[in-house]
């Protein structure tokens, strides 16, 4: 398999989508890792798996339109493995396998054979003190951009996944790339102050545009770069509301076509009218775990 992903909106070809059959029991608040999960499990209303198979299979029908070669994560049981996205990315043709959430780790072993048909020279292995969810990273063509939590606290915060040792890495990994890191707002209790990850926050669409929320970033200026780097009039500002909902963690096909949530209607008539086609799934009851369409998702190929 020859892996190419240099950003989030080329046409994409090949792509891991996450799977939510046998997703186990309810867990106790205790047991969550993000504060939507914990909410809805508090309020009794945790999403049940029969919905969740819907959705990600409405998902994995829009690739088949699209003649997307899809895999799927073997099924581990009574495991998570919805959010594929975070246990490994792509960033030019190589694989790097990422160091996530203890709670997470076995996710990896269902993608062992998708990992094996990969050249094994360009599979990487951070080295463990680097903490890398793959929701926090962006290859953007010249850029590679990292979500990040650079706070001394940062082992106080289940929802801080990306340390700078590994900001660091994959600035030496890829010494050709300028890495840009942006600090983001971390809450382990409320969920609308709560960056989980930089796609939960921002996000590049279409050929110039980007999906962004201002209070997710800790540096005023880091957020502000941003805006300057695509063009104010290229922004899509969403509020903390919006951010809940997951509405920046839409996932793109090519730079015409995207993905996205049937009840996010303010940005989907805002792509329409840059002339965007938007696929309407509805993935509601996976939002209650404080992840979307690009969470469920890992690009291989994109060319
Ligand atoms: N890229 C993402 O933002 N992934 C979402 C992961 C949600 C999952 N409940 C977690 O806390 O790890």
């Amino acid at each position: 398999m020859q892996l190419q992903v240099t950003n989030e909106t080329a046409r994409l070809k090949a792509v891991i989508l996450g799977i939510a059959n046998s997703n186990g029991p309810v867990p106790s608040i205790e047991e969550a890792y993000d504060p939507k999960s914990a909410e809805f499990i508090k309020k009794g209303e945790y999403p049940k798996e029969e919905d969740m198979i819907q959705e990600m299979e409405s998902v994995a029908a829009v690739f088949r339109k699209y003649n997307v070669d899809v895999f799927r994560p073997k099924i581990i049981e009574n495991y998570n493995q919805i959010f594929t996205r975070d246990i490994g990315f792509v960033i030019e043709d190589k694989f790097m396998r990422a160091n996530i959430l203890p709670d997470r780790e076995q996710e990896i072993e269902a993608i062992h054979y998708v990992i094996n048909q990969m050249n094994p020279e360009n599979v990487i292995v951070l080295p463990e003190q680097c903490h890398i969810e793959g929701g926090d990273i962006m290859p953007h063509g010249e850029y590679i951009f990292i979500g990040t939590y650079r706070g001394e606290d940062y082992s106080t915060y289940i929802t801080a996944r990306t340390n700078l040792a590994a900001v660091e890495a994959i600035q030496q990994l890829f010494p050709h790339k300028k890495v840009k890191s942006f600090n983001l707002r971390k809450s382990n209790t409320n969920a609308k102050a709560n960056a989980l990850h930089l796609d939960c926050c921002f996000q590049p669409v279409g050929k110039d545009k980007a999906i962004i929320h201002r209070n997710g970033f800790l540096e005023e200026a880091e957020y502000q770069w941003l805006v300057d780097f695509f063009g104010k009039e290229n922004i899509f500002e969403i509020d903390a509301q919006e951010m809940y909902d997951m509405t920046s963690n839409i996932f793109s096909i090519s730079e015409d076509v995207v993905v996205s949530d049937r009840h996010f209607t303010r940005l989907n008539t805002w792509l329409r009218s840059h002339g965007i086609t938007v696929e309407e799934v509805s993935y509601r009851e996976i939002a209650k775990q404080e992840g979307l369409l690009r969470c469920s998702t890992l690009p291989l190929i994109r060319a």
